[in-house]
């Protein structure tokens, strides 16, 4: 059977990046004379992407759009993407027993990819994935489902089996259009009525290694089931 993939959005799936992302909006909130923002305001605004996270603080504020807002943001975001920022529990042990099981693990996030490289090799996660399929890797986005067949075709994997996870309507609708199961993250920032149309709503991370064979057994194929070996701690992040 060809390699089954687990297709990982990032932001409230993988990891909690609101703490960085709400520093660097502060430091650009002091530049600009703003009211600063907290992290559930962040939190709220997530999903569509680092522009559209600043087009919304910047309304949230009374102004338009300013383009060298968000070129400002954006690179000192990246220059800091790993600092505050946590893996979910149980992340790096779940991702290990997924690919000692023979599955791909690839990430798809509207994250540039600068900041996803950067921030996945601060927190020691960059050698677990097999692909990053990142915001300006194609042409296309989230909830486009080409961001999905792309990120899986980049990994020599268009064929594969495939399951989508992740935390927001955006991650849904793209796995729907690509016609591939969906677990959403309940631990994320999503609120619940984003979970509408997934197959599977999973609260812990490590629930993954069970709903992902389950999620393809559903549809008739069956994969391996990880194993996160009897030791190893599921909590750490
Ligand atoms: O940066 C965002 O707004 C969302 O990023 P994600 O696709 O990894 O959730």
């Amino acid at each position: 059977m060809t390699r089954p993939a687990l297709i990982l959005d990032l932001d409230g799936t993988v990891v909690d990046a609101v703490p960085d992302f709400a520093a660097a909006m502060n430091r650009l909130m002091v530049e600009l004379g703003l009211r600063s923002v907290t992290g559930p305001e962040i939190a709220g605004y997530l999903g569509d992407g680092p522009r559209k996270l600043v087009e919304r603080v910047l309304a949230a504020r009374g102004l338009p759009m300013i383009e060298a807002a968000h070129d400002r943001f954006l690179a000192d975001y990246t220059a800091h993407a790993a600092e505050l920022t946590t893996a979910f529990p149980g992340v790096a042990e779940t991702l290990d027993a997924f690919r000692a099981a023979g599955w791909a693990v690839l990430v798809c996030t509207k994250k540039p990819e600068a900041a996803t490289r950067a921030m996945l090799a601060g927190l020691g996660l960059l050698d677990r994935f097999d692909g990053i399929g990142a915001g300006d890797s194609f042409a296309v986005s989230k909830p486009d489902p080409r961001h999905l067949t792309m990120t899986l075709a980049a990994a020599g994997l268009d064929r594969a089996p495939a399951v989508m996870v992740g935390d927001h309507a955006n991650d849904v609708a793209a796995a729907r259009g690509a016609g591939l199961p969906c677990i959403f993250a309940g631990w994320g920032h999503g609120p619940a009525r984003m979970a509408a149309g997934a197959d599977l709503v999973a609260t812990r991370f490590a629930e993954l290694v069970r709903m992902a064979p389950q999620a393809l057994a559903a549809r008739g194929v069956s994969a391996p089931m990880p194993q996160v070996r009897a030791g190893q701690p599921t909590t750490r992040s």
